[in-house]
């Protein structure tokens, strides 16, 4: 229990038990099933693959346990607007507070002041993390392979999918790669960041890339900067990212999009 993946999912299983015991599960689920319907993520990352562009998964995260605070003035709602203006696919908010100094708050605030999809970003380790997603309003959630078997990211992104929600599968190496292919979701994020040393290299995405049928979006995720490292993706053809510091570190998040991606 060391290193700070397991680090961070001992901390999400027990606020999992806080939470449940304030609001039961019966009553998150109530409120998941009565909320707006979820928008379309997968079909907002296609339409811009479809149209030549990049597809980019703009975060808004405040701060990170590899980086610390990445963005001390910090405005979710200003920096939807600015990433909806500069041409993001998607938004990915971190939703956790004791490493990424995130909240759901941040999520409500993001989604109501812009119309793009968002993405809960946090570990999900029980299925009420999945219902509390979208009672919050998002549109997709994350499963990460390193830290859930496949029977269970089956029966998450079976949960999600009757809620609406579509699934970004997150692997880190070929046997996280294995398991994430048995998923249905279209959309393979490949980290390059190795979540248990911080270590990122960009290598990593291009390693696992012929291992990935057409018929998935690869979304590569973690340490991409700026204009050389999207010129190495697109020359591998490579059409999805997910991107937060460059973004976060940004005077405006928005225009430094446009300015690395277009
Ligand atoms: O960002 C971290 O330091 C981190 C540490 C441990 C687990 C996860 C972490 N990040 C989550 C992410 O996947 C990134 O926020 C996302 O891929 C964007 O990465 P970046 O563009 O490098 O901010």
């Amino acid at each position: 229990m060391s290193d700070i993946l397991n680090k961070i999912l001992a901390v999400k299983a027990q606020e999992v038990a806080a939470a449940r015991a304030i609001k039961p599960l019966e009553l998150l689920r109530s409120e998941a099933e009565h909320v707006a319907p979820a928008r379309d993520f997968v079909a907002a990352v296609r339409a811009k693959i479809a149209a030549g562009k990049s597809a980019v998964i703009a975060e808004i995260k405040k701060a990170s346990p590899s980086k610390g605070v990445l963005r001390a003035d910090f405005n979710p709602a200003a920096i939807a607007v600015s990433y909806e203006a500069h041409g993001a696919a998607c938004l990915s908010v971190l939703t956790d507070a004791q490493f990424f100094q995130g909240c759901p708050e941040y999520l409500k605030l993001a989604r109501a002041a812009c119309h793009l999809p968002v993405l809960r970003k946090d570990f999900i380790v029980d299925e009420y993390q999945i219902y509390q997603a979208r009672a919050m309003g998002a549109d997709a959630i994350l499963l990460i392979a390193a830290a859930l078997d496949l029977a269970t990211m089956q029966a998450f992104e079976a949960l999600a999918h009757r809620l609406g929600m579509a699934v970004l599968v997150e692997v880190h190496n070929s046997i996280e790669l294995d398991a994430a292919l048995q998923l249905t979701t279209p959309l393979i994020g490949v980290n390059n960041r190795n979540l248990r040393t911080f270590e990122v290299s960009l290598q990593n995405t291009l390693d696992l890339l012929p291992r990935i049928g057409s018929d998935r979006i690869v979304v590569t995720e973690s340490g991409i900067l700026n204009s050389t490292d999207v010129a190495l993706m697109r020359a591998n053809k490579v059409d999805c990212y997910l991107v937060g510091e460059a973004f976060m570190r940004a005077d405006n998040p928005g225009e430094e999009l446009e300015k690395v991606f277009l």
